[in-house]
């Protein structure tokens, strides 16, 4: 895709990444994109690079726009991450900017990363602005959102914010604004992103939230570092924003199983059913089969999180530790937790699911259900009792 101008000089050079399906372990069905943008003015200035391999992409498209590289004054980094600054080194050599910006922690970042002494890095902070030409670039720092050396720059004479990977989405697509893409598909893949990503961070989400609420920030567009351009749902996703951060939750409960003789999967069944009787929307997911990435976009937003597995050799199942690994590191809270479990002999596995529970901090509303080998019609009946118990809780819990 040639560069796309945004708005008058003012271009995302970015690169879309059709094939990417593994991303540190997030599965990206829908690709990504490395987004850069442009700006021409006194000083030209560009708003971070992208991977590595997209490099040459870059360059082509920075040429095209500017006919030599070497017209760029000042590079803004955001933030640090590979995927951002990947095509940095060959970038600063071409281009030769009279200043790289960076946060303080990203000036760290970047000499840990690259190990470069002579680039011209000029450190900003919250509060820090510069002057471009007939536009200014105000910096907000965002530490951990999602690493220390995170930032955002907000160029007000055109409201726009460039928000790096905050709101992004790993989501390829020929189109480059949020209405021109399909809504329920963006936000699903904004979701993800959160869910997988932003979601540890939580508390300074709602914290920088309340900085751009404070600093009356007029915002037309958010130019974030993936996925497309927000300029018609703005309300939209920092509403979900606002939501996902103070762990808001819908009446819907969540069950992740993972099994060997289907004896876990059957209990997994009989509480589904439970829930489902009392008008509670379920999604029951199966370690084995679902992503651990997809699994994770379901806790998002659910009131309830339901675990089974079965006992194999004194420990649940590899591919529900992995799972309940990679939840309890993104940190969801405020959730209600019940683990259940087939067993042959010492039956432990519940016991470890509940400590993850714990570990989420989760309200354990039951202490676990246990069944010997394979389920009696009376222990299925009694998951589906566990399942309404649990429907229960959810209604009466429900963002109390
Ligand atoms: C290789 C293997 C190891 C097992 N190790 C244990 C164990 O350490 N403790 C236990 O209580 N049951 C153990 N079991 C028994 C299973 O937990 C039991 O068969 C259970 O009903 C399987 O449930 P599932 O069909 O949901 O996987 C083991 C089973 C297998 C096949």
């Amino acid at each position: 895709m040639p560069p796309f101008e945004i708005k008058k000089d003012i271009y995302w050079v970015g690169s879309i990444d059709w094939n990417v399906r593994d991303f540190h372990g997030y599965s990206t069905k829908r690709g990504s994109t490395y987004n850069a943008y442009l700006v021409l003015d006194e000083k030209i200035t560009l708003f971070d690079t992208v991977k590595k391999p997209f490099t040459n992409d870059l360059i082509h498209k920075l040429i095209k726009v500017l006919g030599d590289i070497e017209k760029i004054d000042y590079i803004v980094v955001d933030h640090v991450e590979m995927d951002h600054s990947g095509a940095l080194p060959e970038i600063i050599k071409r281009a030769k900017p009279e200043k790289v910006f960076c946060s303080p922690m990203g000036y760290k970042a970047l000499k840990e990363h690259f190990h470069q002494e002579d680039w011209p890095l000029v450190e900003v902070k919250t509060g820090d602005s510069i002057s471009i030409g007939k536009r200014t670039v105000q910096f907000i720092e965002t530490r951990m959102i999602h690493w220390p050396d995170s930032m955002i720059s907000y160029i007000p004479e055109e409201k726009i914010l460039i928000a790096q990977d905050a709101f992004g989405q790993h989501y390829a697509t020929s189109e480059r604004f949020d209405d021109e893409v399909k809504y329920d598909e963006l936000m699903q893949e904004a979701a993800k992103y959160y869910a997988n990503i932003v979601l540890p961070f939580s508390p300074q989400v709602e914290k920088l939230l309340k900085t751009v609420e404070e600093m009356n920030l007029e915002i037309e567009m958010i130019l974030p570092d993936h996925g497309v351009i927000w300029r018609s749902h703005i309300k939209d996703i920092l509403e979900a924003y606002k939501r996902w951060c103070t762990y808001q939750a819908r009446d819907y409960a969540l069950v992740v199983y993972a099994t060997m003789w289907h004896s876990t999967e059957k209990m997994a069944m009989a509480i589904a059913d439970g829930l489902m009787s009392e008008g509670v929307s379920v999604k029951v997911m199966n370690a084995s089969i679902d992503h651990r990435s997809d699994i994770m976009t379901q806790v998002l937003e659910a009131k309830a999180l339901i675990f089974g597995s079965s006992t194999l050799n004194n420990n649940m199942l590899p591919q529900m530790a992995d799972v309940l690994t990679y939840i309890k590191g993104l940190r969801p809270r405020k959730k209600i937790g019940v683990a259940f479990g087939s067993f042959g002999w010492s039956g432990e596995a519940v016991k470890h699911i509940n400590k993850f529970l714990e570990e989420m901090q989760a309200e354990i509303v039951h202490p676990g259900y246990r069944a010997k080998f394979v389920p009696t019609h009376d222990q299925l009946k009694e998951c589906v009792e566990i399942g309404k118990n649990i429907a229960k809780a959810i209604k009466e819990k429900l963002n109390a």
